[in-house]
């Protein structure tokens, strides 16, 4: 597993409102839209391209344009929509593709509760995209769910990682082209399975449930 962890002044001045508490609603969800397109140009520097040829009002020059199959952008809910607009301004010919999954919080253990992908991922780039990477749990299922499709090139986008989620992935997905792309890779989970010094539950933050 490739794992890239942003290093940008802009982004951890953009992390850190995020992760104050005081930060309301509606600031959170632009400022997550805002980090994923950041993040995305990172995530996205090996996306394919075709060539094609064009006439510019002076002459005629080659350019790119993305490959078909057109890459498969699967947010995990409900925390992993907040970063979908942000992708898909990036990405606007990608197709989206669907998990719902929760996190059990005493056992950690995550559920799968909706799924809509493709049947058929072994020639689409899939990009999954959700905020926190806490025991690695929910993404590495969500994964999972991508190879069980035939996926052989993901790249997971999460705002802030701990360092047991990162390892948790990385065991799971061994002997796999995967690539991951952190905002930041923070110190360490609680007791409680959530990520420190982290911005407390991403989902309740940007959909206002506390
Ligand atoms: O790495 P893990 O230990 O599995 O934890 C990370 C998961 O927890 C959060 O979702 P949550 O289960 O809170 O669901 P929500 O998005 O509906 O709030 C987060 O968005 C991840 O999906
Ligand atoms: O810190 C954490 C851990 C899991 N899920 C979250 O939303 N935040
Ligand atoms: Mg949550």
């Amino acid at each position: 597993m490739r794992v890239h962890v942003a290093d940008h002044p802009l982004i951890t001045h953009k992390l850190t409102v995020l992760r104050d508490r005081t930060t309301t609603s509606p600031v959170f969800r632009s400022l997550t839209e805002e980090l994923v397109t950041l993040l995305a140009y990172e995530a996205t520097r090996n996306v394919r391209v075709d060539p094609v040829t064009i006439e510019t009002p002076v002459t005629t020059t080659t350019g790119v344009t993305i490959s078909q199959p057109r890459p498969l952008v699967v947010p995990i809910l409900r925390a992993g929509l907040g970063m979908l607009e942000g992708m898909t301004t990036m990405l606007p010919t990608a197709e989206v593709g669907f998990l719902g999954m929760a996190r059990n919080e005493e056992t950690l253990e995550p559920t799968t509760y909706a799924e809509r992908l493709p049947d058929d991922l072994s020639d689409r780039q899939c990009f999954v995209i959700d905020p926190m990477l806490a025991t690695g749990g929910s993404l590495s299922a969500a994964v999972h769910f991508l190879f069980d499709r035939g996926a052989v090139d993901v790249t997971a986008i999460c705002l802030l990682g701990a360092p047991e989620g990162v390892a948790a992935l990385e065991k799971s997905t061994q002997g796999r082209d995967v690539n991951l792309v952190l905002g930041a890779l923070d110190e360490r989970l609680d007791e409680n399975g959530y990520i420190v010094p982290g911005l407390g539950d991403a989902g309740d933050r940007l959909y206002g449930t506390v």
